[in-house]
């Protein structure tokens, strides 16, 4: 009996200039917590917008993993003028990833969103997003501290209070998980469709999914994919993701046997 193959799953790339290149990357925490925590292969996907056939790409995988990045989804993309507090600015990453989503949903394709991802997909869906969290009243610095040390960016650092009854409270088994937090926005006006998940004590949406989604949808403000190795939580959150993904692809296959 041949050996059972691993799942695909699609990953978001950022643009970056470097070494006199434009590169289509993404960092290596995301890749590894996909194969180390979810077990699945990913396969990075080149942030050309309409270029990409986005049908071809979720017929082929069964999983899409959106992650986080330094840049900003253009606040243009959910009706605000951009202000110099928005940037940086990824147009290429939102012309590929927002539109990835939504078909994603659409298809029952499960998706796991961290960071930008969380915030792009309230925007995919029609939600807000609001900027520079941390002047804003009674919220909490939720940006890194300014280090390079990617342990120390990424300490585990607040609690979140995890909706009892909701999909990442059967994920958890708990109802508050500590977490990281390297983010200076958040979701202002959550998409109609988004349903909260959890909070942060200072009312930071921090983890949300999609109402009546045919598949797993979970987007998440903090990074688990860090410590998937060594935090329970974190490690959960993968799990659940992966085993959506073999789920799915499970589901695939037998569709396309009985064709
Ligand atoms: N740019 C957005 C999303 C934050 C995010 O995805 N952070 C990941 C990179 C963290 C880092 O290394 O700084 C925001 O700031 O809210």
């Amino acid at each position: 009996m041949s050996k059972p193959s691993i799942p695909l799953v699609a990953v978001t790339s950022d643009v970056r200039s470097f070494d006199n290149y434009t590169w289509h990357a993404t960092p290596e925490q995301y890749l590894a917590a996909a194969i180390e925590g979810a077990g699945v292969i990913p396969l990075l996907v080149p942030s050309f917008g309409a270029a990409i056939d986005l049908d071809s790409v979720l017929a082929t995988v069964d999983g899409v993993l959106v992650t986080g990045s330094k840049s900003n989804v253009h606040p243009s993309l959910y009706g605000k003028e951009p202000t110099t507090a928005h940037e940086p600015f990824d147009p290429a990453r939102d012309a590929t990833s927002l539109p990835l989503i939504r078909r994603a949903i659409e298809l029952g394709v499960p998706l796991l969103a961290i960071c930008r991802g969380i915030q792009e997909l309230n925007v995919a869906l029609g939600g807000t997003l609001a900027t520079e969290i941390q002047e804003l009243a009674e919220r909490i610095d939720h940006r890194a501290p300014d280090t390079s040390q990617l342990a120390e960016r990424f300490a585990l650092r607040h609690p979140v209070l995890v909706k009892p009854g909701s999909c990442l409270a059967e994920i958890m088994e708990t109802d508050t998980v500590q977490v990281n937090s390297a983010h200076r926005q958040a979701i202002d006006a959550p998409a109609p469709s988004l349903e909260i998940e959890a909070l942060a004590e200072d009312g930071t949406i921090e983890a949300v999914s999609v109402k009546d989604a045919k598949g797993f949808v979970l987007g998440v403000q903090w990074h688990p994919e860090i410590w998937v190795k060594s935090d329970s939580p974190s490690r959960k959150v993968f799990t659940a993701f992966g085993d959506a993904v073999r789920a799915h692809r499970a589901a695939r296959l037998s569709l396309a046997a009985a064709e």
